[in-house]
């Protein structure tokens, strides 16, 4: 049957191919062949392809008189060719005067697609059109020529097969001569490219002819002469007078692709390059041709099996279900594809064999997940058994060369590793198991690494912290500094000690950096945490700062009270002690920028703001007012309401332990606690004194009377020489007491010596001062009150030399046993 391919309007119609193919064209492949016919309107050729190849084509009808019958191109099988499969193209005649003006275009346009598509055109010419000047088909083969140089073809020729119907008795080779006469003249007359400027006919066209008698004179022969051609078609391609091409240009499977693509190119006008149309042609098939065979695997159950136990374990024997599945696809898109180009065809097959491993890797990828577990279990034993037995970075050179191996291994098992389809999923698979054994190597790199530096840390907050509570127990003055210089030299060694113990992680510049950063940080936070911890405690480094002075002597000896120690004088030293401990505590100077001599006015200041916390004259009382029996008591301490500072000037929030308040509370508490210790004292002292004085026995006493009885004789007659003997030895026994030849002797010899002759006139002239005070009170009319110590817990006081306090309060140990305490001009606080 035949049927329309372009129809009269110039539209391609897709289903016409379809229409004209056996339902089963399977046999056609390459083999085909494609056969046109142009030429004048109603110049025979429908009646001369029915006749020589069976087909169908509309007729004129004779009785409608002339007109044109076939419009546009048809397209027929050919029913008669036994041995090649052929299609046949019957197109538009030319010269029609249904066209009208428009007619050449469509001539050019059916002309090229004709030569473009069909293996031999045949050029229907009447024979006594040859050698005329205005014959009807000359137009026609100037068409012809003129569009073939539009079609690019390095390959083959166009065979154009002149059949010169209605014969004449005319010799044919004498018409063939007539004919290429006037085929060169048309050739030589049309216009042609540079390229072309030389060639001759026969470079672009391979011209053949043949001759058909009269049609109704010579039916018969007519009808002979057609079969006749036919079978030339039909012959081997290597017999005399052959018409059949070797090779169908394009696969039968891509013949539809390549008419509508020429016909669009054509239409578009175009010039076609018939080598890059094959390509395309081939492109766009090869690539039907892959879709479909890869929907075999797409769509079919046993992918969706092998995923479904892909999800939950490893699958057996994946390496020959994927190449089961791969040929499943390959070997039909071979089969259909095996007729196009060869270049085409062998790289769409790689295409399609790296979409089947794609379409096939989420099976291989959930697959090697689970082998990628297995390998990682392996892995966290190899790291239990392994890692306390061997330094990490041998271990980790070990473990890798195992793992790299155990992981070819199991690809070999589940991929076709050497397919090179495989080649990008097998690199981006290993690299994923790089990244999981890196991530799992690197996790248990800084685990190690963490508990090492850990460890280090403990080592450090051990010696750091003895380092530090040593500083603060002592508490000299220059503490901070000492604390500060403490701390750089245990950063630049633990900083040392991290990095050796860390190397053999081969930590980066970045981690030793940070690694010596937190180990900085975490000694400032020992240090400062001992600080904090010392200044909470600081009740009990202020006892044992006044139990260092108090309670020892100047060899650090436990001090034995004696009668003539100054008891109160020692209880100011040592709370001046407590004082400064307490001063150096308030407030942290951790600070880098802080120095020695920035650390020194601020501690002075804070500790001459606490001043006023010590009574500055606050003398020792006796309990007992008379006699013998009086007895040093310290007072009881009354409520402090000296002034401080309500925060301590230049000290930054977050370095302030203690504020001025707490500092005042603690020193209350301070106070009390140490009370005992300074009336145990005076007990001491006292019972010293007593048995120093009161100690000598009855019959010493009874024997000195009777050995001295005529010097107290002579006493008793002479009053005022005794007056004066005792007057004296009173005198000089005060005198000794104020001097405190004790404590002086215990300096040395000498300097004990010098010491009493410096303080020896001025306690003198004080005790006789005293007792011209005594004197006159005693003589006023009413009893004077003892005058208030001039104390200096005041804010006038705040500011005074502590050292002249503590000179002006010594000795003042009175005997009106009243300690006294200023009370202040101003006060704050509570
Ligand atoms: N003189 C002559 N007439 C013929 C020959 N073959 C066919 N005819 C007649 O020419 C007329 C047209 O024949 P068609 O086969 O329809 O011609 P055509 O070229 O296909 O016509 P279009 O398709 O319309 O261009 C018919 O009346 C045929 O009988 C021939 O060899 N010689």
């Amino acid at each position: 049957m035949a049927t329309q391919i372009v129809t009269f309007d110039g539209e391609y119609v897709d289903e016409s191919l379809r229409a004209a193919l056996p339902a089963n064209a399977s046999g056609w492949e390459s083999k085909y062949q494609i056969v046109a016919i142009m030429g004048p309107q109603s110049s025979g050729k429908s009646t001369l392809l029915n006749h020589a190849f069976g087909t169908a084509f509309r007729e004129m009808d004779d009785s409608l008189g002339r007109s044109q019958t076939t419009q546009g191109v048809w397209l027929s099988r050919a029913e008669t060719c036994e041995t090649t499969p052929t299609l046949v193209m019957d197109l538009e005649g030319t010269d029609g005067r249904e066209r009208g003006e428009e007619d050449t275009a469509f001539e050019k346009q059916t002309a090229l697609f004709a030569m473009a598509s069909a293996d031999v055109l045949l050029v229907n010419m009447w024979c006594n059109d040859i050698g005329r000047e205005q014959a009807s088909g000359k137009p026609l083969l100037r068409t012809i020529f003129e569009v073939n140089l539009k079609v690019f073809s390095p390959e083959k020729k166009t065979v154009l097969l002149f059949v010169i119907r209605d014969r004449s008795k005319t010799p044919f080779e004498r018409l063939v001569e007539n004919l290429r006469g006037d085929l060169e003249s048309i050739w030589r007359g049309i216009t042609k490219p540079e390229r072309y400027a030389n060639s001759a006919i026969t470079d672009l066209f391979e011209l053949k002819f043949t001759s058909l008698p009269h049609y109704e004179h010579e039916h018969e022969l007519f009808v002979a002469e057609a079969k006749a051609l036919r079978a030339r078609f039909d012959a081997p391609a290597n017999a005399a007078d052959s018409l059949r091409d070797t090779a169908a240009a394009v696969p039968i499977s891509g013949l539809g692709v390549s008419l509508r693509e020429v016909w669009n190119t054509v239409k578009a006008n175009k010039d076609l390059d018939l080598p890059a149309h094959k390509i395309m042609v081939a492109t766009v098939r090869c690539e039907e041709i892959a879709d479909a065979a890869l929907a075999q695997i797409t769509e079919c159950d046993e992918l969706a099996n092998l995923l479904k136990e892909a999800k939950s374990a490893k699958v057996s024997h994946l390496v020959s279900k994927i190449e089961k599945l791969t040929n499943k696809a390959l070997t039909p898109y071979d089969d259909e594809a095996k007729y196009f180009v060869k270049e085409v065809r062998e790289a769409k097959r790689l295409d399609l064999k790296a979409r089947v491993a794609k379409t096939l890797g989420e099976v291989a990828s959930m697959h090697l997940e689970h082998v990628r577990q297995d390998i990682v279990e392996s892995l966290v034993h190899e790291v239990n058994a392994t890692l306390d037995r061997v330094g990490f970075a041998t271990f980790l050179k070990e473990t890798f060369t195992k793992l790299d191996a155990q992981w070819e291994e199991r690809l070999d098992e589940s991929l076709p590793t050497d397919d090179l389809a495989w080649a990008d999923f097998v690199v981006e698979e290993t690299k994923n198991f790089h990244k999981t054994i890196d991530a799992i190597v690197d996790s248990l790199r800084k685990e190690r690494m963490n508990l090492t530096i850990h460890a280090c840390e403990r080592a450090m907050e051990r010696g750091v912290s003895a380092q530090a509570i040593g500083l603060l127990e002592e508490a000299p003055r220059d503490m901070w500094y000492k604390l500060r210089q403490m701390r750089s030299s245990a950063a630049e060694k633990w900083n040392s000690e991290v990095a050796d113990a860390v190397s053999e992680f081969e930590p980066s510049d970045e981690e030793v950096e940070r690694v010596h950063q937190n180990m900085r940080n975490r000694i400032t936070e020992v240090v400062d945490g001992k600080s904090r911890d010392a200044a909470t405690a600081a009740l009990a480094h202020m006892k044992q700062a006044f139990a260092r002075v108090f309670s020892k002597d100047s060899k650090g000896l436990p001090r034995i009270w004696r009668p003539l120690d100054d008891v109160a004088a020692i209880n100011r030293k040592a709370q001046r002690e407590a004082l400064r401990v307490l001063s150096l505590l308030a407030v942290t100077r951790l600070d880098d920028r802080a120095d020695k001599k920035g650390d020194d006015a601020a501690i002075k200041s804070i500790e001459t703001a606490l001043y006023g916390l010590i009574p500055s004259d606050a003398p020792l009382t006796s309990g007992v007012e008379d006699g013998d029996d009086a007895t040093e008591t310290p007072s009881t301490a009354e409520p402090v309401a000296v002034s401080l500072p309500t925060e301590w000037e230049d000290a930054a929030d977050d370095a302030v332990i203690l504020t001025p308040a707490e500092c005042r509370t603690i020193w209350l508490q301070f106070e009390s606690d140490t009370l005992y210790a300074v009336s145990q004292a005076m007990a001491a002292k006292e019972a010293a004194r007593r048995a120093l004085t009161g100690g000598a026995p009855i019959w010493m006493i009874v024997l000195l009377i009777i050995l001295g009885m005529n010097e107290i004789k002579w006493l008793l007659t002479h009053p005022l020489t005794l007056f004066i003997i005792v007057a004296l030895g009173l005198y000089a026994r005060a005198i000794f007491n104020q001097l405190d030849v004790t404590s002086a002797m215990q300096l040395g010899m000498v300097p004990g010596l010098t010491v009493l002759a410096a303080k020896i006139v001025p306690v003198g002239v004080g005790i006789l001062k005293k007792l011209a005070d005594e004197g006159a009170r005693s003589w006023s009319p009413e009893s004077t009150p003892i005058p208030a110590a001039p104390v200096g817990g005041t804010v006038a006081h705040a500011g005074t030399d502590p050292n002249s306090q503590f000179a002006h309060a010594s000795g003042d140990i009175t005997s009106q046993g009243v300690r006294q305490r200023a009370k202040p001009r101003e006060t704050v606080g509570r």
